[in-house]
């Protein structure tokens, strides 16, 4: 069987990938914070009962999880890919002072599997590695900043450094150096791990071949022919072309058709799903701020190998029902569109939602205004806790990445 499968945003969930909230959210402090681009610092011991509350939702609704840190520290256990692993990771952490980065090697080599990731997850502080002033001169001298490796903590959204598409992924290029440490968990893990190992999974885009910016909050599959993709914020229109030319001309692959979302690139709608979100075959989630300023550009396979792009000159509705095929279409606004509650709802990811099935989804606790729309629109909705995993500024679709579901 294929080990990926996503040909759609709502049909039922096979597999999914997670990351449980780690240490990374206490090397948080208030002068890297927006930096490191998250608003708040959340309490992890809360975080991870919030995050186990949605762990155990899906695997209760026959969902397989499986964590990232799980994936990669089988990958490391090949002593060989665990030395490479190592290297490109300090290399893209900008570690390059000789003396450091033995120290972190050695430093490393005394860990387990688990605990080599955990580390690097959380980052390391200098003063976990007090021997590291005998190294040399520029390393006694550098300065008062006090980690050798940042911590990250965006890793928790697992749905931005690769997003799965069909039976392929694309390796993305993020737009922040912040986050472009985490795409390297899925190099490797789509390389080594025994489960794709074998598989030649194809990659619709790859990090190491560009440098135009593409994140998986940008990525939504309508059905097995069309997809969805913003450009915003943290993805260019040339990565969304570079897809295309590969995606579009997969014979093994189903997708006919691109439609490119011009949404405004400001960091409360830092991607696609933050304001767009697919809940039934016919019905969807929308923040009403980006409908009015909404540019909409439909990309196909053209003659020979190039692409044919005309923008759409139609409301997103008829666009999406001439599309996917449909008579009717719903939009359901976040928080109805009120000005207060919609700017308050969808900040805190009101329209970030993770279909589990056609019609039934996961949302935060805190978005009830959001959360009783849906209802009323004959959704049925999975809420979990929020008051901490919200602070990063990304919601229940942001958080899981599908490795599998059915066809429908
Ligand atoms: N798909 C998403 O919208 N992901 C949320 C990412 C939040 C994270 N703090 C970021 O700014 O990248």
């Amino acid at each position: 069987m294929n080990p990926l499968n996503v040909r759609s945003e709502i049909a039922p969930l096979k597999k999914v990938l997670l990351h449980r909230v780690g240490k990374e959210v206490e090397n948080l402090t208030p002068d890297i914070l927006e930096r490191l681009l998250f608003d708040d610092i959340p309490y992890l011991e809360i975080a991870r009962q919030e995050h186990d509350a949605f762990a155990k939702l899906l695997t209760d609704k026959g969902v397989e999880v499986v964590y990232l840190e799980d994936q990669i520290a089988e990958v490391v256990k090949d002593r060989a890919v665990r030395a490479s692993f190592i290297n490109q990771f300090l290399d893209e952490a900008g570690l390059f002072s000789p003396g450091v980065r033995a120290a972190v090697k050695e430093y490393f080599s005394s860990l387990d599997n688990h605990a080599l990731i955990n580390t690097m997850m959380a980052g390391l502080r200098k003063k976990d590695l007090p021997q590291i002033a005998d190294y040399s001169l520029t390393d006694m001298l550098s300065s008062n900043y006090p980690f050798i490796l940042d911590p990250m903590p965006n890793l928790y959204f697992t749905r931005d450094p690769f997003a799965t598409i069909g039976s392929g992924i694309t390796l993305n290029h993020m737009r922040t150096d912040v986050r472009n440490r985490e795409t390297i968990f899925a190099e490797y893990i789509f390389k080594y791990h025994p489960d794709y190992k074998n598989q030649e999974i194809p990659l619709w885009f790859n990090k190491s071949n560009t440098s135009c910016s593409i994140e998986g909050g940008d990525e939504l599959i309508l059905n097995k022919k069309v997809i969805a993709m913003g450009i915003s914020q943290r993805t260019d229109a040339a990565a969304i072309e570079e897809v295309a030319k590969k995606l579009l001309f997969a014979e093994e692959e189903t997708f006919e058709r691109i439609l490119a979302f011009k949404i405004p690139a400001k960091r409360a709608f830092m991607h696609l799903d933050t304001v767009f979100t697919m809940v039934d075959h016919d019905k969807f989630t929308i923040h009403n701020q980006i409908e009015g300023q909404l540019k909409v550009f439909s990309i196909t396979k053209g003659s020979k190998n190039n692409l044919k792009i005309i923008e759409e000159e139609n409301t997103l509705a008829n666009i999406l029902k001439k599309y996917l095929g449909l008579d009717q279409i719903s939009l359901i606004k976040c928080a109805g569109g009120d000005q207060i509650d919609a700017g308050r709802e969808q900040w805190n990811d009101g329209s970030n939602t993770l279909a589990i099935a056609p019609g039934e989804v996961v949302v935060y606790s805190r978005n009830q205004v959001t959360n009783q729309l849906l209802k009323e629109n004959g959704i049925k909705v999975h809420v979990i806790p929020s008051s901490e995993l919200s602070r990063g500024r990304g919601g229940p679709r942001c958080m899981s990445m599908p490795l599998i579901r059915k066809d429908l």
